[in-house]
């Protein structure tokens, strides 16, 4: 079990535009200098193989715990994939991931991935969703030790949203990999079977719930 240890805050500075100083005049904003904290000492546990499902409304703060979490991860000297950070060669799909085609299509059939057009693609020419899917089965091909996807499923319908979280929590169990992922999406419960749920307010308040699964129970 690794302990995590999340501080962040910014001080907010504005620039005085004459437009800003009218907006400022009009509505009674001081421009003074302003801390705003949005982690302060957040004690998180996280075991390797661990669902991590991190919640929270738009600007609450999710981004910057993932990639918090990443780096300090790798601090540790473990290897993490970061959907963000997938780089898609322009290439026909199939040829992206696996060793075999029957690889790369079962990557793809757990990335929500079936359809024999796409696999024939190159990623430019897929939809946002579609080439979200296929960095999912490239985030499922790594061998890190922990895979991590911000603004999971946003781009997806929620069926297909459902779908790729159930597969994805499926694979992650199985090869004992830490998932985490973080969405404004509250609906990917049942699917993600987390270990861990964080759910970010506004300021520096979080809510945490453990052991929502077991390893294991969702596969
Ligand atoms: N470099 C920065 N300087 C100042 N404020 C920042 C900076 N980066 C992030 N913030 C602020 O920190 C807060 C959290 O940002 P974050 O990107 O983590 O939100 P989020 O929950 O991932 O939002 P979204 O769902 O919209 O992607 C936001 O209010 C944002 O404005």
């Amino acid at each position: 079990m690794a302990r995590y240890v999340i501080n962040r805050s910014f001080t907010s500075s504005v620039m005085r535009t004459p437009r800003v100083l009218e907006i400022a005049e009009g509505f009674g904003l001081g421009l003074t200098d302003k801390q705003f904290v949005v982690y302060d000492n957040l004690e998180l546990e996280i075991e390797q193989g661990d669902v991590v499902y991190i919640n929270g409304q738009s600007g609450s703060g999710k981004s910057l715990l993932l990639k918090d979490l990443a780096t300090q991860m790798r601090r540790d000297g473990l290897r993490v994939t970061d959907l963000n950070e997938v780089v898609l060669e322009e290439k026909p799909v199939i040829e992206l991931v696996g060793r075999t085609i029957s690889e790369a299509t079962d990557l793809l059939a757990k990335a929500g991935i079936s359809d024999a057009w796409i696999y024939i693609r190159k990623p430019s020419e897929l939809s946002d969703g579609q080439r979200y899917r296929l960095k999912l089965a490239k985030v499922m091909e790594s061998d890190a030790d922990a895979w991590i996807a911000d603004e999971f499923g946003a781009v997806l319908d929620r069926v297909t949203a459902r779908v790729v979280a159930f597969n994805m929590t499926k694979v992650a169990r199985r090869m004992g990999k830490t998932l985490m992922v973080a969405t404004t999406h509250t609906d990917l419960k049942d699917e993600l079977a987390p270990s861990l749920i964080v759910t970010k307010r506004f300021r520096e308040k979080v809510e945490t719930e453990r052991g929502v699964a077991q390893l294991g129970e969702a596969a």
